[in-house]
């Protein structure tokens, strides 16, 4: 049997470092951010439905979409972002249902489904549990900040444009805060892997 394991979190709350560290134990990972920017590559799904719904000033020099901008657009934009979701969400539900699909034969006995929306946008339909990396408002800002070149109000709205995270706690299976090190983080997501091994009689190396 294999454990499909949603793995969602509010932005920047710690899910590629979870990521990392699942990938270390040979565990596969489908990264949602990494599909929705290849529904987006010149040729892809996505790349004409975008550019012709928000024009070509969407374009880089070299012609791929400029994600930056785009991005800039839809935090600050609810009518917007709606509308890049209506876009580009089926393309990349398909996609994570391929890839379970192709795990799924392969007979691994857990995949990883890091998705920041899961909850949002109905990903607990391919899912059989969630887990949540849970992080305060207010370090979640310090650590985008210190990541990507935004300003603290961009920050917020982005933060914003997000389910709350109580909202997310009441529907997580697992919660697992990462207000530590790296390492600590590391400890807990060993702990629930044995927790996982213990309740499905779940047998990894
Ligand atoms: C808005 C876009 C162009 C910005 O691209 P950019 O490379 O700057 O950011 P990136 O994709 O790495 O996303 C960074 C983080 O932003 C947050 N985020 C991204 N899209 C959304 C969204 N639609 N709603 C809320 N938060 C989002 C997530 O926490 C994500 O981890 C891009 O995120 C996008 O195409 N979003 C729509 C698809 C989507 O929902 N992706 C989220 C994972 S399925
Ligand atoms: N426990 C920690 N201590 C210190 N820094 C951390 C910790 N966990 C994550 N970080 C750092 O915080 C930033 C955000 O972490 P990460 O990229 O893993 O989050 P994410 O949830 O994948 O973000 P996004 O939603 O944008 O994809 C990164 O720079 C990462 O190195």
């Amino acid at each position: 049997m294999t454990i499909v394991l949603g793995l969602t979190g509010g932005i920047a709350s710690g899910k590629s470092t979870a990521d990392s560290f699942f990938i270390k134990k040979h565990i596969p990972v489908i990264d949602s951010d990494l599909i929705a920017h290849h529904i987006l590559d010149i040729g892809e799904k996505g790349y004409n439905l975008v550019i012709n719904y928000f024009g070509d000033q969407y374009l880089a020099a070299n012609k791929t979409i400029d994600r930056a901008k785009l991005g800039k657009l839809v935090f600050n934009s609810p009518k917007d972002l709606a509308k890049l979701n209506e876009i580009t969400h089926p393309l990349i539900f398909q996609e994570i249902e391929t890839k379970i699909s192709q795990h799924k034969q392969e007979n691994e006995p857990l995949i990883i489904v890091d998705a920041p929306l899961l909850f949002e946008s109905g990903g607990l339909s391919y899912c059989d549990r969630s887990l949540l990396i849970a992080v305060p408002e207010k370090m979640q800002v310090k650590r985008l900040l210190a990541r990507n070149h935004i300003t603290e109000a961009e920050a917020l709205k982005r933060i914003n444009s997000q389910m709350p995270l109580a909202q997310k706690q009441k529907l997580a299976d697992y919660v697992v805060t990462n207000t530590g090190t790296i390492k600590e983080l590391e400890d807990k997501l060993n702990e629930l892997l044995l927790k996982l091994i213990k309740e499905d009689q779940y047998g990894m190396s």
